[in-house]
């Protein structure tokens, strides 16, 4: 299966949201990654077929989607970014509900109901009211959903927002097992959510692709360039006006452990580091001050 993206723009008027953006989409985790308002969700909807690109087309193993029509819709599972859940309904009713919408058969719906409460692990909690979830287990009925009509191509807008350490894990071990034999496209602005599961990334930048590979690919124009010294707190100030800092830890004894990138070596005893995705991000975005977390 392969999905390909050709020439998408998409513009609100004087805004160009997407800009002549070209991917191609193979079974696996995809990770699309870039600040708010960079496009992502526009780009999604036009690849679900719920938004009309400007120009551009999209191809599914060779044939336009459009053209495909409702079995191209059958073939898409989408979590919205703003997925309204029914919260006064108990899971398994609510899930119920969506295959009815979405036509499956009624006896086909309850084993299918079982299945996707088995991958999201919601079993326990199916005769539970939405309302009273978690915002992890909230998020998974929302991939339960999208999941009913057996999708080969889920689109997951910025799935992970609002969930706490424990349950982004558990969110990660969920889509690994998804996307074993389905396109999976997750929008976020939170690197480490796709770092560990995503083979591939594209970052957006003002409506376009910026970079786009596997995490070792793209991490590879920082190899040599990313660097951790210890330095004195009350110099942090000054080094940071002087050096591009991904990540600063207080060490507790005056001292701060700094992260940062540069094109040279350094005083201050720099030590050479790997680089991560999360550096190439902030690399790409160290305009607009965004806050590392680290890898
Ligand atoms: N319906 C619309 N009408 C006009 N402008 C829009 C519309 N939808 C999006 N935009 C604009 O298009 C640009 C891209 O927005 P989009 O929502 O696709 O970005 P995003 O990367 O998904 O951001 P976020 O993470 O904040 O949702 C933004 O400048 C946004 O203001």
């Amino acid at each position: 299966m392969e999905l390909v993206v050709e020439h998408i723009t998409k513009k609100y008027k004087d805004i160009v949201a997407v800009n002549d953006v070209n991917l191609t989409l193979t079974p696996g985790v995809w990770g699309l990654l870039g600040a708010n308002g960079s496009g992502k969700t526009t780009l999604m909807r036009i690849i679900c077929g719920i938004l009309t690109q400007t120009t551009g087309e999209i191809y599914l193993d060779g044939k336009q989607i459009t053209a495909l029509g409702e079995e191209y819709r059958n073939l898409i599972g989408y979590l919205p970014q703003n997925f309204g859940y029914y919260s006064e309904f108990r899971v398994e009713d609510y899930l119920e509900y969506i295959a009815a919408l979405k036509g499956l058969p009624e006896r086909k719906s309850k084993t299918k109901i079982q299945e996707v409460l088995y991958k999201t692990s919601l079993e326990d909690v199916r005769k539970k009211l939405i309302r009273k979830l978690s915002g992890g287990m909230k998020r998974r009925v929302g991939i339960a959903q999208a999941l009913l009509n057996e999708p080969q191509i889920m689109v997951l807008d910025e799935p992970t927002a609002g969930l706490d350490p424990g349950e982004r894990v558990h969110f990660r071990n969920v889509i690994s097992e998804l996307a074993q034999e389905r396109i999976v496209l997750i929008s976020t602005h939170i690197v480490s959510d796709v770092e560990h599961i995503a083979a591939n990334n594209a970052i957006m930048k003002n409506g376009e692709i910026i970079a786009f590979g596997t995490t070792e690919k793209l991490v590879l124009s920082l190899q040599g360039k990313v660097w951790q010294s210890i330095i004195p707190a009350k110099e942090f100030s000054i080094f940071k006006n002087e050096q591009y800092v991904v990540n600063v830890r207080n060490k507790n004894d005056g001292q701060v452990l700094v992260r940062y990138i540069s094109e040279y070596e350094n005083k201050n005893n720099a030590v050479l580091q790997s680089p991560c995705l999360e550096d190439l991000y902030l690399w790409l975005f160290k305009n607009e001050h965004i806050v590392g977390e680290e890898c």
